[in-house]
C-alpha cells in the first residue's frame, strides 16, 4: 500500500498546507509580515473572553465562521462574514473563530479581518498551521488565537510554534482527539485544550470523547469541546462532565438567522452552575 493511499483527510490539508506555505513565503516575505504584525493593535484576549460570558451567562460559546467543510460539502451558500460575525457577537458569543483555508472550506484571509472588523470579540483563526510563518501570518491579520491541532505536529514543532504566538500576547488553542495526543498537549505551556469531538481520521464525530478525556485533564486548564454539538441537550451533557466552553460551526451556520440561533441555544441550555 503507498502513502497516498493510507493518506487520511488531515493527512491531505496538511500536505496541501505546506505546497501554500512554500509558495506565500516567495510571494509575501517573512520580513514583510513581522512588520506588518509588530504594527497590530494588541490581541483581544481570547481565553479572558470566554471566562467572562462564562460568568454572565453560564457558558462561553467561540462560534464558527464556516462555508463549506470536507465533511458537510457547502453548509452555508449565502455567506457573508461580517454580517454573521455581528449577528454571533448580538447573539452572545463569546469569541469566534473563522476558516482561513480555501481549498477544503472555502475560506479566505479576507474572512478573517471582514469578520474581526465587524465585531469587538476575539478572533481564533482557524487553520492547519504547519510552519511559524503562518503564526506570524496570523498576527499580521490580527488574529487573537491561533489553533494548533497535536496529531498533526511533532512535539517540536508544537513547542515552537506556541512559543511565537505566545510572544504575540495572541491566545494559543491545543487541539486534541485521543489520549496520547493529550499527554503531548499538557507538556505545552497553553492553558487552552479543545477536545476535537469529530475523528480527523474518519471523519465520525461523537461526543463521548470529550467525556472520555476531560477526567484526565488538571485542574488549571481550560476545555474546550469542539464539533458535533447541535443543541441545549448537547451543552447540558457537558456541563454534567464541568465543560461549559464550546466551539460549535455546522449547526449554527445551517440556520439563517444565526443571532437568533445562539439565542435560542444559550435559553435553551440555561444557566447551570
Ligand atoms: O469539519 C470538518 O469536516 C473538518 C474536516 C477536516 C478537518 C477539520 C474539520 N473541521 C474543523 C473543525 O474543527 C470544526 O469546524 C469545528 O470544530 C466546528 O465543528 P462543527 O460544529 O461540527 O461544525
Amino acid at each position: 500500500m503507498n502513502a497516498t493511499a493510507t493518506a487520511t483527510v488531515l493527512d491531505r490539508i496538511c500536505a496541501e498546507k505546506r505546497k501554500q506555505v512554500a509558495e506565500q513565503k516567495s510571494r509575501r516575505p517573512i520580513q514583510e509580515l513581522l512588520k506588518r504584525a509588530q504594527d497590530q493593535a494588541p490581541p483581544r484576549g481570547f481565553a479572558a473572553s470566554l471566562d467572562r460570558k462564562v460568568a454572565e451567562l453560564g457558558w462561553g460559546l467561540i462560534t464558527e465562521i464556516k462555508k463549506a467543510s470536507p465533511s458537510a460539502g457547502i453548509i452555508r451558500p449565502d455567506f457573508k462574514p461580517e454580517l454573521l460575525a455581528r449577528a454571533y457577537q448580538r447573539g452572545g458569543a463569546a469569541c469566534l473563530s473563522v476558516l482561513t483555508d480555501q481549498k477544503f472550506f472555502q475560506g479566505t484571509d479576507a474572512d478573517l479581518g471582514a469578520a474581526r472588523s465587524a465585531c469587538d470579540i476575539p478572533v481564533l483563526r482557524k487553520d492547519f498551521m504547519v510552519d511559524p510563518y503562518q503564526i506570524v501570518e496570523a498576527r499580521a491579520l490580527g488574529a487573537d488565537c491561533i489553533l494548533l491541532i497535536v496529531a498533526s505536529l511533532t512535539d517540536a514543532e508544537l513547542g515552537q510554534m506556541e512559543d511565537i504566538a505566545l510572544g504575540y500576547g495572541m491566545d494559543v488553542l491545543i487541539e486534541v482527539h485521543d489520549e496520547a495526543e493529550l499527554e503531548r498537549a499538557l507538556k505545552l505551556k497553553s492553558p487552552l485544550i479543545g477536545i476535537n469531538n469529530r475523528d480527523l481520521k474518519i471523519m465520525k464525530t461523537d461526543l463521548a470523547t470529550t467525556e472520555r478525556l476531560v477526567p484526565l485533564i488538571p485542574e488549571g486548564k481550560i476545555i474546550v469541546s469542539e464539533s458535533g454539538l447541535e443543541g441545549p441537550g448537547d451543552l447540558r451533557r457537558m456541563a454534567a462532565i464541568g465543560v461549559k466552553r464550546f466551539l460549535i460551526g455546522e449547526a449554527l451556520m445551517r440556520r439563517p438567522d444565526v443571532e437568533q440561533a445562539v439565542k435560542v441555544l444559550l435559553a435553551g441550555a440555561g444557566k447551570v452552575e
